[in-house]
């Protein structure tokens, strides 16, 4: 400490600490920041619940708030704006989640539709980290650590605690969002695949200290605390912090620099090959929330059926287009739509997407999956659902359609028929 005072010029006074893990986490995973401010961000009038407060949003997913189901779910995307002035925050809803944000474990799956800059006024959640998919407009993020500019085929991580102002440079603008309570995302072990490939570090990009020192009456902190919005006013801009050094910082990953990896033979691959980010439960290796991506690639697999196999298992995947077309979905998963298919509940390609594979003659053909990117927030939780996402206009009432018309392809061979004649 004392030789972080000594280089702090004369000027700035306040030094303050932003830590999220237990002073005595081990090294590797221990997580803090230490900010230099004109201001520090104890100097505010005090909270009071925000009204008016945003009531799709959950942090506790219980049976008072959520509804359990194991339908197949799936979403139109939704217009934006849909009300007249909506910022980031008013424009976010939950959609599904597990767990609780104040006993520390679970996650919540939110959307935004905003249209409005968020004006003289930043969030805090206090409740988990956000990790943000914009789908359609750039965003425009302030944080106390700096500003970054985020694009559709972009993702960004604010962790838990961070002050952020959202400014939307393109007006209307939708995305997704994971929140994880309890822990952190971090970049997947390779494994067999060696020292390189999928996300590299080096391509995670954090801001510069940004600050504005201007004397603001009025100015309102939001503060997300339990999945609720609480908020207090103070006549300074948080964004007052004029360097800052650590590791407990926002970043922003440009999703078009993953490297994949794929099958080259036979055999369609597992999608935790396309794991971008993991945050880990305390069993090894079950996330909490893993965000996985289905990129442009080639596909040159032999004798194998390519598009992703019929399956259910222990997992829940909700999916995300961010452009183009999904691979398995023929027609109906739509950019900036959804869907989630929950713990054993049984999904896959859409019928017309089954029979155009078998029927394509040069299917051992290498083919080119082009102009399209679409992502999975996957999770060992099993998520509940909001209410009104399930009463929302967006739902595909007849998403179970898209499997009714899948017919048996299957022909006995002829000896097991002479057997059964005998
Ligand atoms: O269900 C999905 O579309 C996602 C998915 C893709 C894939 O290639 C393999 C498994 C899987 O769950
Ligand atoms: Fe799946």
């Amino acid at each position: 400490m004392a030789m972080e005072e000594e280089q702090t010029p004369p000027e700035l006074r306040y030094l303050s600490g932003l830590g999220n893990t237990s002073f005595t986490t081990p090294r590797a995973r221990n997580l803090r920041t230490w900010l230099y401010r004109i201001k520090p961000s104890v100097t505010h009038e005090p909270f009071y619940p925000r009204n008016p407060t945003n009531e799709r949003l959950v942090g506790e997913f219980d049976r008072t708030t959520t509804v359990a189901t194991p339908t197949q779910l799936r979403w139109r995307p939704a217009d934006v704006p849909l009300h007249p002035g909506l910022d980031f925050i008013d424009g976010l809803y939950t959609v599904c989640g597990a767990g609780s944000s104040c006993l520390r474990h679970g996650y919540a799956i939110h959307m935004y539709a905003a249209n409005k800059p968020m004006d003289g006024c930043s969030l805090c959640n206090a409740d988990g980290d956000f990790l943000i998919v914009p789908q359609q407009g750039r965003l425009f993020i302030t944080t106390e650590c700096g500003r970054l500019l985020v694009s559709p085929g972009e993702i960004v991580v604010i962790p838990q605690g961070l002050r952020f102002a959202v400014d939307l440079p393109d007006g209307p603008s939708r995305g997704y969002v994971s929140e994880i309570f309890g822990a952190h995302f971090q970049l997947p072990d390779l494994g067999p695949i060696g020292a390189n490939g999928l996300a590299s570090p080096r391509d995670f990009l954090s801001p510069t200290a940004w600050f504005e020192q201007e004397h603001h009456p009025g100015y309102t902190i939001v503060h997300k605390y339990g999945g609720e919005l609480f908020s207090a006013t103070q006549d300074f801009s948080p964004f007052n912090v004029v360097a800052w050094h650590g590791n407990y910082v926002p970043y922003k990953y440009d999703l078009s620099k993953f490297c994949p990896f794929n099958t080259v033979l036979l055999d369609h691959g597992d999608p935790s090959v396309n794991t971008v980010l993991t945050a880990p439960t305390d069993k090894p290796g079950v996330a909490l929330l893993d965000f996985v991506i289905f990129p442009p690639r080639w596909l040159v697999a032999e004798n194998t059926f390519r598009p992703p196999y019929y399956h259910r298992n222990c997992m829940s995947e909700f999916m995300g287009l961010i452009y183009g077309m999904y691979e398995a979905k023929a027609d109906g998963f739509l950019p900036g739509g959804a869907s989630l298919h929950s713990c054993m509940t049984p999904h896959g390609p859409d019928t017309k997407t089954y029979e155009a594979t078998i029927s394509r003659a040069a299917a051992n053909e290498p083919s080119r999956l082009s102009g399209t990117l679409a992502f999975m927030f996957e999770s060992w939780l099993i998520p509940r659902v909001c209410p009104w996402a399930l009463d929302s206009p967006c739902r595909d009432l007849d998403y179970y359609q898209c499997w009714i018309g899948l017919k048996s392809h299957f022909s006995p061979p002829a000896a097991a028929v002479d057997d059964e004649n005998e």
